[in-house]
Order: structure tokens, then C-alpha cells, then sequence
């Protein structure tokens, strides 16, 4: 949800002009109790001047490569897919100026000059990152037909921030290289196999070898020289932008001229010259350069603290245009919140580190154990969690929209927050329930009174403004007889997923980021595993009630006791 400073500012601004059409966040949240927990969330703005890579990176690849049965070594199929979402990922964000992926790998480039969304590194990220993995599930079957998808794509991200030209020129060829590594190895260990070599002994036969030694045995023992193979595979897809100029002639018949850009695709290299002198040109003079392991450095990471509760909170991008263009019913879409819950679930199933979630409208907020052996890797975490929800939500639109068309691929940005202690992190729940319930109330009542056929939009936003709770609350049963608590508890409580028990938790624990989703379980959409087990429940948080009831999901000392046993299994 984007900051409710901004909604405030922006419903205040609203107010003076225009009307509001549709859900709007009550003045009156500002002053909730809850609301100080804002103050642990972090912009981790980019330093500027700096060019901006986003590197994504398909978690599993080989796995997910085998699983979907993949053409080896190479699937076009797959790679035109990638090309694809690459480029409308650069459609949809058009300060990116470069793409470039291979195999699993996809990377995005901003300029230095990027003042997009303030430079805020994680909403950079994320955002490429949801609407890579929307993408690619999204476009899946204008490639592969009626072949399902059986692998939700989770994507890890990371961020660098590179100086000067010389840094991104050396980052690009580093990429290319390893592009070309991984396809000469391949390339070379699937010819063995097709020779009649078993995994194992092309494994064997490959071993230490080196780039030279793999081109002689590919060329001694299959017949086959890796410089004629296709470009698209030796160097991977460039995705780049350009400018043309177009002339267009308006109503009053003047013609005028404008820039548009355009997004052209290519196989060249990055180590030479002519890519940066005649194609992508850069500001300072630069050199081809063997040496890249000084980029290491140059990655923006995001550390969180040991023994903090992690909360991850996604967010759909522009989901008030979304709604409209996929007619959501008002003021709530069962089929929309069916959605999300879905998406979530899978999150959980898929991350057994995540404790409970909590979901409204287009945002859920994803608790992360605080005792986690996972990776305290800010963006690595941020980035699997919400490629995956984008990948389900619209791995599942079907299924729950049915006769709807999805008519584009969704993105949602994450944030990662860390609350110290269980009396923040519940503040921070009842901060968003809090939300929802002020913004469903608010909803509810607008949409009764436009519905009812007697206010228009704008006279409804008058009769509302300046109304507290009891005022709304007196409207739905004056005028249309409706109690505002019988109202389903779906809408105003929002939903909690959690782990059934103690016992579950423990063992999630144990399995910190196992990978164990497989075909069969992504399409049963839940698991019979105990450790997977979640309940799902439309009640309040912000009492003591459903934590006294409920000891296992903050933890005790008998659960950080569990925690330290924990150091005794192998990881
Ligand atoms: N009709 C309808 N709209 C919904 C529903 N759930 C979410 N939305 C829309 O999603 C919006 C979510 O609010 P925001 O996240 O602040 O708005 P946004 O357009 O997504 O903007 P950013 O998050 O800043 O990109 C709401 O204002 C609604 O317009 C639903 O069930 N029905
Ligand atoms: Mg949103």
C-alpha cells in the first residue's frame, strides 16, 4: 500500500479539485494509535549519478528446466518467451534502457539520470522483478501452446549501482561471458549425450575440463563446431531502446514532430567496441577489460538484522486502473480477494519461514519468523516472495475470473520492514487491519449510496466528507437498513493465513527456503504436508484475543529455545 502520508496528502488535494471516484483512505487513519510503526520502514533511496542494474535470477533454473522438459541445451521456445517479457517489462518502464537475459538470467539497466520512484532501490526491484515473473507466466502459452506450466518462476534480484561507464561496460561482458560459459558447457555436454553418453559420463568426460578443451571435444567427439551455432545462443538476448522520430499531423492538420522509443532486440558483443561506440553509446571513453571480479563490489545490498521479525508487504502497481479494466465489482471482488488469498497461500506453502500473512485489497503483508535461518538478505528475500505471488496471481486468473480476460500482466512492488520485538510487529498488523477496516467502511457506504440510483459520485463523496465511523455507520441503517457489522467479515476484517500450530512451525523452521514445489502441488493449489498446513480465518488482530489463543505465532522462549536446537541440523 503506498504511504498513507501520501494518501492523506493526496485525498487532501483531491478534495480541493476533482472528485474521487473510488477508495480512499480516511484522514482519520493519521491519527491511529498504530500508526508510528510507518517509521520503521526505510526508502534505502540509490546514491545518484550512479547507473542502475537490476539482476534477476530464476531460482532453480535447472530444476525448472527439467521439470517443464525443456528442449536441451537450448529451447527457443523458452528464449523467445524471455524476449518477450524483457521487453515489455522495458515497455512498461520506460527509463529502462537496456535488457539483457540468458538462460534464467535476466538483467535491466536505468540510467544514471533515473529519477524514477525517487530511486528507491527495493520498489526498482521489485516492480521489474513481479512483472518479469507476471510475464513469463502470462505469456507462457503464446509459446508453448497448450503445454502447462508446471514450475511457478521464482525470481531472486539484486541490485548494483555502477559508477562510471567503464563499470557497467565490464558488468554487461561479465554477464555475456557467463552466457557463453554456461552454453559452450551445455552445448557440449548434451552432444555427449546425444552420442549415447549417460548423464553421469558426459559429466565425467567434461569435469575440469576448459573452454579450449570443450571446443576440441565437441568438435573431435560430435562432429560439431560451437562458432556456427546461433548467436541468440553464444551471446544471449540484448534488449535495447531507441529513439526515432515520427512525424504525426494533429486535428488542426499541423504537422509536428516527437521522439518515441522503441525496443529492438539483438545478438552482439559486449566486449567489443562496437557496441558502445555505434549501438549503445556511452559518455566516457571505455575499454575492454578481462579483470571484472572488482564488481562484487558494487552490489546494493540490504542486510537485516538477526532476530528482528521480517515483514515483506507487496502491493499491486497502478491496481485502481486494474480494477476498472477488469470491471472489479465495488466496492469488493470476491474473485479479486480469492485471488490474492491464493497467491498468498502459495507464498506460504512455498517459504515455509513465513509464520502469517495478512491480506487487503491489492496488499499482503507476509511475516517472516524472527528467529529465520534463512539468508538476511534484504532483496533476495523481497524479490522471491513477490515474482512468486505475481506469478500465482496470474497462474490462477483463470480458474477465478474465468470469462475474464486478463488483458495485461500485473506488477506489485515489496517493501522489507523489521519490527524488534512482538508488541511492534502486532502494532504493525492492526495498523493494516486498521486500514482496511477504515477504507472498507468508507467504500461500503460510498458505493450504497451511488448504487442506490439517489447520489452521484460527487454527491456521495460530499455527504460523506468530514464523517466519522458512527456517522457511517448510522447512514447504512437509516438509509438502506444494513447493519455494518453483519457485513461479511471477508471485507472487514480482511484475511490471516497461519500455520495451524506450534508443532508446524517448528518443522518450517528446519526446512528454511526448501524448494519443494512440484507440478502436481502447484496445480492442488495446497498441500497435505503438515508443515505446510495454513488456516485461513477473517477475525481480528488487533485484540490479545487471537494471539492468546493462538501462543505459537509470535514464539516464546520455548520456541527460541527450539531455535537454538536448531543449530544442530545441517542447513
Ligand atoms: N473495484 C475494486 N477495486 C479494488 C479492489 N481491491 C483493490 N481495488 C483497487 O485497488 C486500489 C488499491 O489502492 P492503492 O494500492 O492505493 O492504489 P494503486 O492504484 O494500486 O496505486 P499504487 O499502489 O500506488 O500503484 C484501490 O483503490 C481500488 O481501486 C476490489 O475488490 N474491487
Ligand atoms: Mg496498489
Amino acid at each position: 500500500m503506498a504511504y498513507i502520508l501520501r494518501k492523506i496528502l493526496h485525498r487532501r488535494l483531491l478534495e480541493i479539485s476533482f472528485p474521487r471516484t473510488f477508495q480512499i483512505t480516511l484522514s482519520k487513519m493519521a491519527k491511529s494509535k498504530f500508526e508510528y510503526v510507518r517509521s520503521f520502514e526505510t526508502e534505502d533511496k540509490l546514491d545518484p549519478r550512479h547507473w542502475i542494474v537490476v539482476a534477476l535470477q530464476c531460482r532453480n533454473y535447472d530444476r525448472f528446466s527439467e521439470g517443464q522438459n525443456l528442449k536441451r541445451p537450448n529451447d527457443l521456445r523458452f528464449i523467445q518467451l524471455v524476449e518477450a517479457s524483457i521487453k515489455a517489462v522495458m515497455e512498461d518502464f520506460k527509463e529502462l534502457v537496456l535488457g539483457y537475459g540468458f538462460a534464467g538470467e535476466f538483467n535491466f539497466v536505468f540510467p544514471k539520470s533515473t529519477t524514477l520512484y525517487k530511486r528507491r532501490g527495493p520498489k526498482l526491484l521489485t516492480n521489474l522483478c513481479s512483472l518479469m515473473a507476471s510475464s513469463l507466466v502470462h505469456k507462457w502459452p503464446n509459446y508453448f501452446g497448450s503445454e502447462p506450466l508446471c514450475f511457478p518462476p521464482v525470481i531472486e534480484g539484486t541490485v548494483h549501482l555502477f559508477p562510471d561507464d567503464q563499470a557497467l561496460r565490464d558488468y554487461m561482458t561479465q554477464r555475456q561471458l557467463a552466457c557463453h560459459y554456461c552454453n559452450l558447457y551445455n552445448t557440449v555436454f548434451w552432444a555427449l549425450v546425444l552420442q549415447g553418453h549417460t548423464l553421469e559420463d558426459a559429466a565425467d568426460v567434461l569435469k575440469g575440463t576448459r573452454e579450449s578443451e570443450q571446443n576440441e571435444i565437441l568438435f573431435s567427439k560430435c562432429n560439431m563446431n560451437y562458432n556456427k551455432e546461433d548467436d541468440v545462443f553464444k551471446k544471449g538476448s540484448i534488449a535495447m531502446r531507441t529513439w526515432k522520430q515520427a512525424t504525426v499531423s494533429g486535428p488542426d492538420g499541423l504537422t509536428t514532430h516527437r521522439n518515441h522509443s522503441c525496443i529492438i532486440n539483438m545478438y552482439k558483443d559486449f566486449s567489443k567496441d562496437h557496441f558502445w561506440k555505434e549501438e549503445f553509446l556511452l559518455e566516457q571513453p571505455t575499454k575492454a577489460n578481462a579483470k571484472t571480479s572488482y564488481l562484487k563490489a558494487f552490489e546494493k545490498k540490504i542486510a537485516l538484522l538477526p532476530h528482528t521479525w521480517i515483514v515483506v508487504r507487496i502491493d499491486g502497481k497502478g491496481f485502481h486502473k486494474f480494477s476498472e479494466r477488469h470491471k472489479f465489482a465495488k466496492p469488493n471482488d470476491d474473485r479479486s480477494i480469492e485471488l490474492m488469498n491464493k497467491a498468498a497461500l502459495k507464498v506460504m506453502q512455498h517459504f515455509p519461514d513465513v509464520v502469517l500473512s495478512y491480506g487487503q485489497s491489492d496488499e499482503y503483508s507476509f511475516v517472516i519468523n524472527r528467529y529465520s535461518k534463512m539468508e538476511r538478505h534484504g532483496n533476495k528475500i523481497m524479490s522471491s516472495i513477490v515474482s512468486l505471488f505475481a506469478a500465482m496471481y496470474v497462474y490462477n486468473w483463470n480458474n477465478v475470473f474465468e470469462n475474464v480476460t486478463l488483458e495485461y500482466s500485473p506488477a506489485f512492488d515489496a517493501r522489507v520492514v523489521l519490527y524488534p520485538n512482538n508488541s511492534c510487529l502486532r502494532d504493525y498488523l492492526s495498523w493494516r487491519q486498521a486500514d482496511c477496516h477504515i477504507n472498507n467502511m468508507y467504500n461500503t457506504c460510498f458505493w450504497m449510496l451511488v448504487q442506490s440510483g439517489n447520489y452521484s459520485r460527487r454527491e456521495a463523496e460530499e455527504k460523506l466528507r468530514g464523517t466519522v465511523s458512527k456517522d457511517k455507520r448510522a447512514i447504512l441503517l437509516n438509509e438502506f437498513k444494513r447493519d455494518y457489522d453483519a457485513e461479511d467479515a471477508l471485507y472487514r476484517k480482511g484475511t490471516i493465513l497461519f500455520r495451524h500450530d506450534c508443532a508446524s512451525s517448528t518443522t518450517s523452521l528446519k526446512t528454511t527456503f526448501n524448494l519443494s514445489y512440484a507440478c502436481d502441488e502447484l496445480k492442488k493449489g495446497n498441500s497435505s504436508n503438515e508443515a505446510y498446513s495454513v488456516v485461513k480465518e477473517h477475525t481480528d488482530i488487533i485484540g490479545d484475543q487471537f494471539w492468546t489463543e493462538r501462543p505459537w505465532l509470535l514464539g516464546t522462549e520455548q520456541c527460541a529455545k527450539t531455535v537454538d536446537d536448531l543449530d544442530n541440523f545441517s542447513q
